[in-house]
């Protein structure tokens, strides 16, 4: 380590920007060149240690950040250092210090079993024998991936795969990790399991963790903080329960009962739909759902339950709902990141 990236800002971005310029075809001869404002002036200052949240609608702008942060793209404008370094100047120096995975796409060797495309990382980032088997054991061990060693990765189920991808990224022993929508597409069972098991990375080893995901339960279970981007710009950076305070948003919780009933009434939560036995009831995505289910519980012939969470689009529609109301109307995005419990202003 060179004892850079202090405790403040681990991974730094100023006025960071990024344009594509995209080339359309217009008429037979004709080209047109448009510009791409991917990301238009971010800044922000992620702590050695933090685990946060990076989250936005499609084509917001996350994965553009997050190819910078790696140094696979330059930025076209602004500064970034993460520990210490300028990413796309020191690409190769700073590889050995970050860990990368990618939800959509694997970095594992197809055709090859997981035990070896191990052995190919380890070559790769040149990691010492002993170092390296202490870290696969311990993956091994936490993300159950014992019996799948010697499986090679194209028979892998997409949670298994991903459970092999995140310990790949993690035995050269990186201090930043980068993942980008880690648990998209994986049942219930396996989202528990790699999120216990980011947790413990975080908190064990200290490993810096910035998180892309639709999934808000991600972020309520393993973020303290969230940034949320959208057409290139911050436009929010607190907790995640400010987040929702700021966007008005909801949770809905469904209800089956033993049979059809009156739509249930029930302090703090209002009814959004009735079908047969089963009712949707809406309630402030900031509270706990625990006393409502309480009451409702004594009440109702209960069957079962479960709880909804709002969509990030949805709560970041909101949010410029309120906003455009709190300025009187402006017909501006929020242009500036606003902080938990506040409401953008222009
Ligand atoms: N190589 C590229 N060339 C041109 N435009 C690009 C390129 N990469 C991204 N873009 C554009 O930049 C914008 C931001 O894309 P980016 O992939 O960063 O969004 P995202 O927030 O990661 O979206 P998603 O959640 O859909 O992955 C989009 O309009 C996208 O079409």
């Amino acid at each position: 380590m060179d004892g850079s990236g202090d405790v403040d800002g681990f991974i730094e971005l100023d006025g960071v920007e990024k344009v594509f310029r995209v080339r359309r075809r217009t008429g037979r001869w004709r080209r047109e060149v448009r510009e791409v404002r991917a990301v238009d002036g971010i800044s922000f200052r992620v702590p050695r240690g933090a685990m946060v949240g990076y989250i936005g609608p499609n084509g917001a702008g996350k994965s553009t950040t997050i190819k910078m942060l790696t140094g696979v793209l330059t930025p076209s404008g602004g500064r970034i250092r993460v520990a210490g370094t300028d990413p796309s100047r020191e690409r190769v120096r700073l590889a050995r210090r970050i860990g990368v995975v990618f939800g959509q796409r694997t970095t594992l060797w197809w055709d090859l079993p997981l035990r070896e495309s191990y052995v190919l990382v380890r070559r790769l980032y040149r990691v010492p024998e002993a170092r390296w088997r202490a870290n696969l054991e311990r993956c091994v061990e936490l993300l159950e991936l014992g019996a799948l060693l010697d499986v090679p990765v194209r028979q892998l189920s997409l949670g298994q795969r991903m459970r092999g991808d995140i310990a790949a990224a993690l035995l050269h022993d990186p201090e930043v990790l980068y993942l980008d929508e880690p648990t998209i597409g994986l049942d219930v069972v396996s989202k528990a399991r790699v999120r216990e098991f980011l947790r413990n990375v975080n908190a064990e080893r200290g490993v810096t963790v910035l998180l892309t995901t639709h999934d808000l339960t991600d972020i309520e279970q393993l973020c303290d903080r969230v940034m949320v981007i959208d057409h290139g710009r911050l436009v929010y950076d607190g907790g995640l329960e400010g987040l929702h305070r700021v966007g008005g948003s909801e949770r809905v919780l469904v209800v089956d009962l033993e049979r059809e009933a009156e739509p249930i009434r029930v302090e703090g939560a209002r009814p959004v739909r009735v079908e047969g036995p089963r009712q949707w009831l809406a309630f402030p995505a900031g509270a706990s759902a625990a006393p409502l289910v309480a009451r409702i519980a004594a009440e109702y012939p209960l069957v079962d339950l479960s709880v909804r969470e709002p969509d990030i689009e949805d709560v970041i529609a909101r949010m410029y709902e309120r906003g455009a109301a709190v300025r009187g109307g402006g017909e501006d995005a929020p242009s500036r990141a606003v902080d938990a419990g506040d409401v953008p202003t222009a």
